[in-house]
C-alpha cells in the first residue's frame, strides 16, 4: 500500500518504529505498564527490559521476564527507550500527519462528503439565531468550509479558523475571496499553542475517524475545550458514539479466502490459512456494508459527552456485549460505526451525523473485523463477548481493538457453535 500519510483512518502513519511479527527476536522495552489479563500473559512496568523469545503475530509475543514467560502485547514494546529518546513529535507522528492533510487530495474527499458537510451547514442554519455575535473556535478547519458555514449561515462576531498545516495559508486566501476575511480569522499553528484574545462561546471540529477515535484528534479539541470555551459554551459535535454488530460480508471472504480453493483446476486450499492471516489481521477501514449484513440489532459501545469527556477516559474502552441474532447467515466478524450528535441551542431536535449502513454513505463507510473463519448462525442465536479499544501507549494516534466472543444458542449454553478471541491493530 503506498504511503500516503492519514487518509481518514487509513492505515499510513509510517511504520518504523514497533516491529510487526518479523520472526526478530530480542530485548525489548516496555514503553507503558500492562497487567496481564490471565495467567498465560506478563504483567510489567513502563521502561522494564522485557526479553522476547517469539512473535507469534502481529498482537501478541512470547517473552520472558524476570524468569517468568508469558505473553506480552506487542504494541506496549518498543525497540527503542521511550525514555530516552522518542520525543513527542515521534509519538504523535505530527510531521507525516499534517502533511497530508495539507494535500487537497483529502481535503477533497471530506468536502466531496455532501453528508458529513452539509450536516454541518445544517446546523449554522438551524442556530442562526444563537450564533449572532458570538465567537466560534474551529479546531482544524482544513479547508475552512466549516468556518465559511458558519460565517455564511450565520453572523457570529468572529470565528477562529485554526489549521496546523500549510494548508492554512490557501485556507486563508479562500476566505478572502469569499469576502469573509472580517469575521473569519484563520491562524495557523497547533490548535495547543494557539493563542486567541479570550474564551469563545462555541468550539466545533470536525475530528472524527476510523472507529471514531483513529487519529485522536479529540485530544486537541478536549484541550482546546478546556482552554478556550466559556462555561456553558457549546460544542459541536456534542455527543459521539461508537457503534458494534456482528455481521456477514460474504463478498470480503469470497474475495479474499474463497479465491484460494480452486484456481486453474489445482487446490491452493492449503493458503487458506495464511491468507485469513494476511488479509484478516488488520480491519477494513473502508467496508460499505448492506443493511442486510447486519446480523442482530447494533449496540453503542461507547458514548461521549463532548463537553465532559477527559482524554485519560480514553486510553482503554470496554463493552461487554449480548447480541441476540436476527437473521441466519454466516458470522464473518463485526462491523462499527460512529455517530454524532450536534444540540442546537433553543432548538429541538437535535442534528444527527449517521455513519452507520442504514443511512446516505460517507467517505468513512464502516470498519469491518474479520474474523480468521465464519460461524453459521441462526435466529434466536446469541453472540456474547466483549471488545475493548485500546490507545497505543507509543504511538499516540492509532489503537488496537480487541474481540472476545462466544456464539451459542443460549447465553448459559453449555457448548459453544463458535468462540474465539482476536486483537486487530488499528494501525499499531
Ligand atoms: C478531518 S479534517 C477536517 C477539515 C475541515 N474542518 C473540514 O471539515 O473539511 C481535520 C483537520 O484538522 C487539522 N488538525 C488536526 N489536529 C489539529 C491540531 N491539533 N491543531 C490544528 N489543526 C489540527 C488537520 O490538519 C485537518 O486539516
Amino acid at each position: 500500500m503506498p504511503r500516503e500519510g492519514v487518509q481518514r483512518g487509513r492505515e499510513e502513519l509510517g511504520d518504523d518504529g514497533v516491529m510487526e511479527g518479523t520472526g526478530d527476536n530480542g530485548t525489548f522495552t516496555a514503553a507503558a505498564d500492562y497487567k496481564a489479563a490471565d495467567l498465560t500473559q506478563l504483567s510489567f512496568r513502563r521502561g522494564e527490559r522485557i526479553v522476547v523469545h517469539q512473535q507469534m503475530s502481529n498482537e501478541w509475543w512470547w517473552a520472558e521476564l524476570g524468569g517468568c514467560f508469558g505473553y506480552v502485547p506487542a504494541s506496549y514494546l518498543t525497540e527503542r527507550d521511550p525514555l530516552q529518546d522518542l520525543g513527542e513529535e515521534d509519538t504523535w507522528q505530527d510531521d507525516e500527519y499534517f502533511n497530508s492533510y495539507s494535500k487537497l487530495k483529502l481535503q477533497q474527499e471530506m468536502l466531496a462528503d455532501r453528508v458529513r458537510t452539509e450536516t454541518y451547514g445544517a446546523v449554522m442554519k438551524r442556530s442562526r439565531a444563537w450564533l449572532r455575535g458570538k465567537a466560534v473556535l474551529d479546531v482544524g478547519c482544513g479547508s475552512g468550509i466549516i468556518s465559511m458555514l458558519c460565517a455564511k449561515h450565520a453572523q457570529p462576531s468572529r470565528v477562529y479558523a485554526v489549521e496546523a498545516s500549510e494548508l492554512a495559508r490557501l485556507t486563508e486566501q479562500v476566505v478572502r475571496c469569499n469576502g469573509m476575511k472580517d469575521t473569519v480569522r484563520v491562524l495557523q499553528g497547533r490548535v495547543e499553542d494557539v493563542e486567541l484574545p479570550g474564551s469563545v462561546d462555541c468550539l466545533v471540529s470536525e475530528w472524527m475517524g476510523t472507529c471514531l477515535l483513529f487519529e485522536f484528534m479529540i485530544e486537541s479539541v478536549l484541550q482546546a475545550r478546556d482552554r478556550w470555551l466559556r462555561d456553558g459554551g457549546v460544542m459541536w459535535p456534542s455527543t459521539a458514539a461508537l457503534h458494534l454488530t456482528p455481521c456477514s460480508a460474504q463478498r470480503e471472504y469470497t474475495d479474499k479466502i474463497g479465491f484460494w480453493d480452486w484456481q486453474y483446476e489445482l487446490d491452493f486450499s492449503q493458503l487458506r490459512t495464511e491468507a485469513a492471516k494476511e488479509y484478516f489481521s488488520k480491519p477494513k477501514h473502508d467496508h460499505q456494508m448492506d443493511p442486510d449484513d447486519c446480523l442482530a440489532e447494533p449496540c453503542c459501545i461507547l458514548q461521549l459527552d463532548m463537553s465532559k469527556v477527559q482524554t485519560s477516559e480514553l486510553e482503554e474502552i470496554t463493552y461487554e456485549f449480548i447480541f441476540e441474532v436476527k437473521k441466519a447467515g454466516p458470522m464473518h466478524g463485526f462491523a462499527a460505526w460512529f455517530s454524532t450528535e450536534f444540540k442546537c441551542p433553543d432548538s429541538n431536535p437535535s442534528i444527527i451525523l449517521d455513519t452507520g449502513p442504514m443511512s446516505t454513505a460517507t467517505h468513512w463507510k464502516q470498519t469491518l473485523f474479520m474474523l480468521d473463519s465464519p460461524v453459521a448462525v441462526t435466529p434466536g442465536d446469541f453472540v456474547v463477548g466483549s471488545v475493548a479499544l485500546r490507545r497505543n501507549p507509543v504511538w499516540r494516534r492509532h489503537m488496537s481493538v480487541a474481540f472476545r466472543w462466544r456464539v451459542a444458542p443460549s447465553t448459559d449454553a453449555p457448548d459453544a457453535i463458535g468462540e474465539g478471541q482476536k486483537t486487530f491493530p488499528l494501525w499499531r
